[in-house]
């Protein structure tokens, strides 16, 4: 998989050298490329943002950077139909689901907006030349889409067949089935005066397999009622 991630702060992705990410990239089955908005800018001042039309607080980030820049990254595509991400609180919400989607995905180009967002067509022309999704971590602002980007690399990065050693780790995670995962217990077996559950120490597969997912279902049902319900609905 290539991914492209367009921002004012390149450093920001130093650390996908790190970790599985950066084993993955090492290996070859992720090629990241990261591209500083203002490469693509050719005033003195090196501008990417400039005052509202129609007035109001704060700046917008100019057109023309950001067409330039992905118009090299389109050149460059091994694809014809690259999908392009901007992270934006008017996204729809990224999920686990949507995550195996952009793990599927051979060329992802990541658009990281800062100050009171991205020139409207900068969207309109990206639809002209490839798919668009504007994708939100949750009910929330940042100040930029960095951290979702991060966010986001690193919920699909997981799931791209030879990044985690053991892809059993993957099946029962939160999410993974529509439940919350069991609580985890590991040595010792007391711990002040804390003992692990003895089912655990039974060396009864099945019956552990069955509590495991009593404790799924209890947990979802109390901490993610509406996991729950969309849960139980398809049972
Ligand atoms: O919360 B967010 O995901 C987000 C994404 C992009 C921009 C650009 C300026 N503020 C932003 C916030």
């Amino acid at each position: 998989m290539r991914i492209d991630i367009v921002t004012i702060f390149p450093q920001f992705f130093d650390i996908l050298d790190l970790s599985l990410l950066g084993k993955a990239r090492a290996q070859g089955i992720i090629d990241l490329h990261v591209h500083d908005l203002r490469d693509a800018t050719h005033d003195r001042h090196r501008a990417v943002d400039d005052t509202p039309y129609g007035g109001g607080a704060g700046m917008v980030m100019k057109p023309e950077p950001w067409g330039e820049t992905l118009d090299a990254i389109f050149e460059a595509s091994p694809v014809d139909s690259p999908l392009v991400v901007f992270p934006s609180p008017a996204g729809t919400t990224f999920t686990q689901p949507y995550a195996h989607e952009l793990s599927r995905e051979s060329h992802i180009i990541f658009g990281c907006g800062r100050y009171e967002g991205i020139d409207q067509r900068v969207f309109e022309y990206a639809a002209s030349r490839a798919r668009v999704q504007l994708v939100s971590l949750g009910d929330y602002v940042l100040n930029g889409g960095e951290v979702a980007v991060m966010a986001m690399i690193e919920a699909f990065g997981r799931l791209i067949p030879g990044v985690v050693g053991n892809p059993e780790s993957l099946v029962e995670e939160s999410h993974e089935q529509g439940l919350l995962e069991y609580p985890s217990y590991t040595k010792p077996a007391v711990w002040r005066d804390r003992e692990v559950p003895s089912i655990l120490l039974s060396g009864h597969h099945a019956n552990i397999a069955a509590w495991r997912h009593e404790q799924q279902v209890e947990r979802t049902q109390r901490v993610r009622p509406d996991l729950y319900a969309a849960w139980a609905n398809e049972q």
